[in-house]
């Protein structure tokens, strides 16, 4: 028989011989009708040796007392005193019994436990059974009986030999000097003989120099000669096979303590880390988690900071900072001592002191056995550029770096917010250039652009403080300025204009434009954005119209203005659907002969409430809003209809927009209106101002070009009033020029206006173009364009324009008046 199985059934032969006894003791004194039996009838009496193992407790009022105990539960309790309260007993014991009394008395049954005490060192396993009884005192008892199990462990020795980690324990051999010359295993563990590989018994009592295990080395034992001749501790590693052994060592005198710990896997996860750290191609440093001292970095920093590993090891990662960075230092050593694991965006300093700005990422690890922090560092330096570019990009125009309508936009929102609450009064300029479209047109987009590109340069270098100046598209460009009052921003918009129209050098071409500006002042004119912009662009349209190269301030009437055009557009288009519209006729004569030669058309509109609107009035708005195209294609085919019915040689002059040429299928609808009506195309004149020869000049010249060849004749209106009006006349051959009524007004009066007069018509005379006056009133306007040898004249002398019903009359009365002329 094992001593095990012995032992087993002591354990059991223990706990069947007194727990089952009391337990039928106290089912035997336990009568019928009662709820607990008589504490004598179970205590008193036949208990004999169980009388030692008792402690009877008395629950007094929820409080439980010892109020008598046996022998054995005196000793167990390392206490003899009857009437004290279990919770004076040592703590363990207490648990024990208070646990066991309350789960009796509450469920009124014996109530057996298990209980684990550590005594001497040992861990002792005691039975306990409570027995819950009733006094005849009024009070509850319970007798708990106690008693240790013979199983028990050693602390010591489980720990000892359940522990993976070896454990020797040497005595110094010594030679007749005294020296150490060896080691004898007086006793080690399990894990020992396993950790090296031996029986055991080839370890016990063994020497170590008896060989056999890696410890008989010289290294090891000169580390242990070293330990026992010093006294103190020491700790080292061995590379077994494929294994590393931790080894640490302490002496007491002669017999050296030593632990063996298998530390493989803890080594290879340190190689995979210094791999991963060494190898890795993003820099790394391992920083003391307390100082912040650099005590690690990889080959990836050395290369990025163009630092010296010997550098970097002497350096704090602190030190990386440029000084800029240094305020934030405190804040980010506190909370790296708080162990906030950080993941920030800084700057950092390389070796040859450029700045760089990067995403730091810390870890907490363990780092030759101290607190670190892994530190991985991204540069984003180019991310950052190139983001930056991006935020530039987005918010400034491409071609003149100035900022775009969106950011001008923010910028004036956010200025405006910030005048609300008391800052400074603003002004918007809305500023446009000049003739830009000549230039453009004239010399190209590249040189359109290089102008664009000069004209930035002059506004921003008039804007000081925070006032801003941004293009808004084409030859668009706005402003912010501060104001002190209307004065000061006129005065700012007057430089403004005459520094941009200023000349220009361009590739040695010297180009002239001029600058036209509308001003809206916060919070007068408005206070949103929105408001201000849009009283800044009416502004402008007001400067524009008053012919360029000055400034014009916001007025309420604008506003008006503004609506009074919208009503009108919104009524124009109404008034196209419903044919509001219709034609009137106003005689040319020819000044030799007296008689009419032909009628000029002009459009009228009959409105139903306004009555009849003058198409000085009504024309710039279909222009801008595109129902000229339309609007002019009826004009033609109903002026070739009419002019089809009158006596042949009597012409018919049509005005054409510039609008018109844009649409590009001119040519087109005026070959339908010839065809339509049967007229001949040498009896359409086309009158042409100088604003189609402006713009799109190739194309257009193109398409008059095409009208020409259709057998129609142009004329060019308003001669003299426009800037270049001789040159056109060497661009396309004309067949008429009329000279404009302003010059014919004053032929009396003004010396020059007769001049001009006479130099048109000279002109007119030796390039065989016909020349008419326009606007003639009196006999006196007559006579002189007679003496300057103008062939056509046409006024209210003659006839004002009449609508076509009266045009037999007309031709009838002015043969009347002919003659009476003559
Ligand atoms: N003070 C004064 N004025 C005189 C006299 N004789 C004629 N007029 C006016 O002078 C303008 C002559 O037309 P315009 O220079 O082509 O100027 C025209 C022309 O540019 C434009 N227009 C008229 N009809 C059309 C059209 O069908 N198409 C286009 N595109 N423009 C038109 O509207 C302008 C104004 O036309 P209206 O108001 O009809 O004004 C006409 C006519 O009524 C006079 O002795 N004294």
């Amino acid at each position: 028989m094992s001593a095990a199985k012995t032992m087993s059934e002591k354990i059991s032969n223990d706990l069947f011989d007194d727990i089952p006894v009391l337990k039928r003791k106290w089912q035997a004194a336990l009568k019928p009708g009662q709820t607990l039996p008589r504490y004598e009838d179970v205590m008193l009496g036949s208990l004999g040796r169980l009388a030692d193992h008792i402690a009877v407790l008395k629950n007094d009022g929820g409080v439980l007392e010892i109020s008598r105990s046996g022998r054995y539960v005196q000793h167990w309790l390392q206490d003899e005193r009857w009437d004290i309260a279990v919770a004076a007993v040592s703590p363990d014991c207490a648990t024990v019994l208070t646990e066991a009394a309350s789960s009796a008395l509450s469920s009124r049954q014996p109530h057996a436990a298990t209980a684990h005490c550590v005594r001497d060192g040992m861990v002792r396993t005691y039975d306990v059974l409570a027995l819950p009884t009733s006094s005849r005192w009024g009070s509850t008892l319970v007798g708990t009986y106690i008693n240790e199990r013979s199983a028990q462990y050693n602390l010591l020795d489980a720990i000892f030999s359940t522990t993976d980690d070896g454990v020797i324990s040497l005595a110094t051999i010594r030679d007749s000097a005294g020296a150490p010359r060896d080691f004898q295993v007086v006793h080690h563990n399990r894990a020992a003989a396993e950790l090296l590989r031996l029986p055991s018994s080839d370890l016990q009592w063994h020497r170590l120099k008896q060989g056999g295990h890696v410890l008989c080395g010289p290294d090891v034992m000169a580390r242990l000669f070293e330990v026992v001749a010093h006294g103190g501790s020491d700790q080292f590693e061995l590379d077994s096979d494929d294994r590393n052994l931790r080894l640490g060592v302490h002496a007491f005198g002669d017999i050296v303590s030593m632990t063996i710990a298998d530390v493989t896997a803890l080594k290879r996860r340190e190689a995979s880390f210094r791999l991963l750290f060494d190898a890795n191609p993003m820099p790394m440093c391992i920083l003391d988690g307390k100082t912040a001292q650099i005590l690690n970095v990889n080959d990836a920093m050395l290369r990025h900071y163009g630092y010296s590993r010997a550098d970097l090891l002497c350096m704090n990662v602190w030190d990386l900072w440029p000084p800029g960075e240094w305020g934030a230092v405190d804040d980010a050593l506190t909370r790296l001592a708080d162990g906030d694991l950080f993941h920030r965006d800084c700057r950092h300093c390389k070796a040859d002191g450029s700045e760089i700005e990067v995403l730091t990422y810390g870890r907490e690890i363990n780092y030759d056995g101290r607190d670190g922090v892994l530190m991985a560092i991204v540069d984003i330096t180019e991310r950052r550029r190139a983001e930056a570019r991006i935020a530039y990009m987005a918010h400034h125009d491409g071609l003149t770096g100035l900022p775009n309508r969106e950011f001008f936009q923010q910028r004036l929102a956010q200025e405006l917010d910030e005048a609300a609450s008391g800052a400074r009064p603003l002004a918007v300029l809305c500023i446009d250039l000049d003739l830009f479209k000549t230039v453009n047109d004239s010399f190209g987009h590249p040189m359109g652009d290089r102008l664009l590109q000069a004209v930035a340069g002059r506004l921003k270098q008039q804007m000081h403080g925070g006032n801003l100046a941004a293009r808004l598209g084409g030859d668009e460009f706005a402003a912010i300025v501060s104001q002190d009052g209307a004065d000061e921003s006129g005065e700012f918009a007057a430089r403004l204009i005459s520094v941009l129209s200023a000349p220009y050098d361009i590739d040695g071409n010297e180009l002239v434009i001029g600058a036209s500006i509308g001003i809206a002042l916060s919070p007068l004119d408005g206070t949103s954005c929105e408001e201000l912009m849009k009283n800044a662009d009416m502004a402008l349209y007001r400067a524009k119209q008053h012919g360029g190269r000055v400034h014009r301030f916001f007025e309420r009437e604008m506003d008006l203005q503004a609506q009074k055009r919208r009503d009108m557009e919104h009524d124009l288009r109404r008034a196209f659907a419903q044919a509001e519209f219709e034609l009137h006729y106003q005689p040319l004569i020819d000044v030799a002969s007296n008689i009419i030669s032909g009628f000029e058309c002009l459009l009228r509109w009959r409105h139903p409430d306004k009555g009849m609107i003058s198409p000085a009035e009504f024309i710039p708005v279909a222009e801008d809003i595109g129902l000229i195209v339309p609007l002019g294609e009826w004009v033609l085919r109903e002026a070739c209809h009419e002019a089809a019915t009158w006596p042949d040689g009597i012409k018919v002059a049509v005005n054409l927009s510039a609008v018109q040429f844009r649409s590009r299928n001119l040519v087109q609808v005026v070959m339908q209106a010839l065809a339509q009506s049967s007229l001949a195309p040498e009896r359409l004149e086309l009158e042409i101002t100088e604003s189609i020869l402006l713009a799109e000049t190739d194309a257009n010249l193109a398409t008059l070009h095409q009208l020409r060849q259709l057998g129609v004749r142009i004329s060019m209106d308003d001669f003299g009033t426009g800037y270049s009006s001789l040159s056109y006349l060497r661009s396309f051959p004309f067949d008429k020029i009329k000279i404009d009524r302003s010059f014919v007004k004053d032929l009396a009066q003004r010396s020059d206006c007769l001049a001009i007069v006479r130099a048109i018509s000279g002109l007119g005379r030796s390039l065989n173009i016909i020349t008419t006056a326009e606007g003639v009133e009196t006999s006196e306007q007559l006579d002189w364009l007679r003496a300057e040898g103008c062939n056509q004249v046409q006024g209210y002398l003659f006839s004002a324009a009449r609508p076509a019903a009266e045009i037999a009359g007309l031709l009838a009365r002015f043969g009347a008046r002919s003659s009476k002329a003559a």
